[in-house]
């Protein structure tokens, strides 16, 4: 079995934009190894570098800047039939593409029968291509290429035209060819397929590296930030794409100045998941980080007012971008179909506040029209329960969050939110919350959270599990995998927010 590792040293591609002499930063200084041997998702944003990511590891593009490792000679892509193929039969182009793969004559009859078997297109194998659905072709050129068994193979979006079980059994075959050591990469914006299919994850926006890791940590982090845009207001929203378009484009001719004086949405995204961020972003292995180079000042320029001569294809990438999230939404949706306030932002973020819900309708590129943010219908949907208050009051201080406090006073985060009637988890420093009975302060505000004394694990029961830093009702029913809404349900949690030291009786 080969044991070939891919290294990204420092990768940056730019693409010169001639009609204004600028060029755009496609990949900005992307690093990272990754063993061959494993399924690995890419994913990000309308414009986050995936495709660019793809070309250079098919060898069909060299970086303007890094070194890449790994490549192989004749890595293989999903590629369905040209148009010019159309008057071939399927069987003529398989047998024409093996050959050119340079399989030997004598081995062609046999796998031109195992191709036809898997594709499930019986005799319209022997049709003429031009007779074939999308979904057709679609077969034909994935049975194809996971015949040749490749050491590479890039799979992209058409792949989701075939049937789902279709798809369960490319994903078996693409199993069988990972455990001999192929190096699969899987472009696509249906995170449930990455979830389910890949073993790590590539996660980039802007041209940046946000994550690369196992699946269940790097897709923790990217609900995460697209939960915190979802929950900006439209404008913010379709400001914040800009911005960090804007990051991506560099004027060739201008002075890297500063821009004074504009409010950045880009700034305000949770730290953990900045866009512009100094740290080398997690390697799977020992990749080198490069020099700073001058693209440094330019990954800190702020953002240009918005005008009126923005270009118009951002608004149809923030409807697209919505397009994605709205997906997220469902399959959040499947794995907790109730009522729900959002993931709490923390820290920087949780300046955001949401704005009045706002009709924004997009151009006709966006694929929908979208009146109000997902979370705000269903947050005045939820019935807050009646729970008593103590004496007790608690001053917010700047930077603190509701999980902080509830786990300051020893009460859970949704009884903190019933005694003030607000489901909204973003809190403002100086306002006064009242606290519910039974809250007794257990630790200093000042101190972390992280410092109040958990049990052991020994001595938690089996059917419990204690909430630390980190967990998220998600994490908690993968570890034990169970239902996130069982756990709400046997917890009678009213939202999704936790507290540090909660006990949590699972399903
Ligand atoms: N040949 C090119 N010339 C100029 N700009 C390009 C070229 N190819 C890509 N870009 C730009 O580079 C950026 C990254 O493009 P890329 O196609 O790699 O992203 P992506 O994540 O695959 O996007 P999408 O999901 O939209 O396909 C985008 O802003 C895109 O417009």
């Amino acid at each position: 079995m080969t044991t070939m590792t891919w290294k990204l040293m420092g990768i940056s591609h730019y693409y010169p934009k001639e009609e204004t002499g600028a060029r755009l930063t496609a990949l900005d200084r992307v690093t990272f190894s990754q063993p061959y041997g494993k399924i690995v998702g890419i994913i990000g944003g309308k414009g986050a570098g995936k495709t660019t990511l793809a070309k250079l590891l098919l060898n069909e593009l060299t970086p303007s800047e890094g070194l890449v490792l790994g490549q192989t000679e004749h890595p293989g892509q999903f590629e369905l039939p040209p148009r010019k193929a159309n008057e071939r039969t399927g069987e003529a182009y398989v047998k024409q593409q093996l050959v050119q793969w340079g399989i030997a004559k004598k081995k062609l009859p046999e796998l031109l029968a195992t191709i036809q078997l898997f594709s499930e297109l019986g005799d319209r194998f022997q049709q003429k291509l031009s007779h074939y659905s999308q979904e057709e072709k679609a077969q034909l050129a994935i049975s194809l290429l996971l015949h040749v068994a490749p050491s590479v193979i890039y799979l992209n979006e058409p792949l989701l035209t075939v049937k789902e079980d279709f798809h369960i059994k490319v994903f078996l075959r693409l199993e069988l060819l990972k455990n001999l050591g192929s190096s699969i990469w899987i472009e696509t914006d249906t995170i449930k397929r990455i979830d389910r299919y890949c073993d790590q994850v590539v996660w980039l926006e802007f041209g940046q590296l946000q994550k690369h890791g196992d699946i269940t940590e790097v897709l923790m982090s990217y609900y995460d930030y697209y939960f915190q845009i979802q929950r900006l207001s439209m404008p913010q929203q379709h400001q914040f794409w800009q911005e960090g378009y804007e990051t991506q484009v560099e004027d060739m001719d201008e002075s890297d100045e500063l821009v004074q004086g504009e409010e950045s949405v880009i700034s305000e995204i949770e730290p953990a998941t900045l866009l512009v961020k100094e740290e080398i972003p997690e390697v799977s292995g020992s990749a080198d980080r490069p020099e700073e180079s001058e693209t440094v000042s330019r990954r800190h320029r702020q953002a240009r007012p918005l005008t009126s001569s923005s270009p118009y294809w951002l608004l149809g990438v923030g409807g697209a971008i919505l397009g994605s999230l709205l997906i997220l939404t469902v399959i959040w949706g499947a794995l907790n179909a109730k009522a729900r306030t959002p993931l709490p932002l923390t820290g920087a973020a949780s300046s955001v506040q949401p704005k009045e819900s706002q009709t924004v309708s997009f151009s006709s590129a966006a694929p929908m029209m979208i009146s109000q943010p997902a979370h705000e219908a269903s947050v005045s949907a939820i019935p807050l329960p009646d729970v008593a208050k103590s004496d007790l009051t608690h001053v917010v201080t700047s930077g603190e969050t509701l999980e902080q406090i509830a786990s300051v006073y020893g009460v859970s985060v949704s009884d903190l939110q019933a005694v003030n009637q607000s489901t909204d988890p973003t809190i403002y420093a100086g306002e006064t919350l009242a606290l519910p009975q039974g809250a007794q302060k257990l630790v200093s505000s000042s101190e972390s959270v992280s410092d109040v004394a958990l049990p052991s694990t020994s001595e938690v029961p089996e059917n419990q599990h204690i909430v630390t830093q980190g967990d998220t009702l998600y994490s908690i029913a993968r570890r034990y995998g169970v239902d996130v809404m069982a756990i709400q349900q046997a917890n009678a949690l009213q939202t999704e927010q936790l507290t540090i030291g909660q006990t949590l009786r699972l399903p």
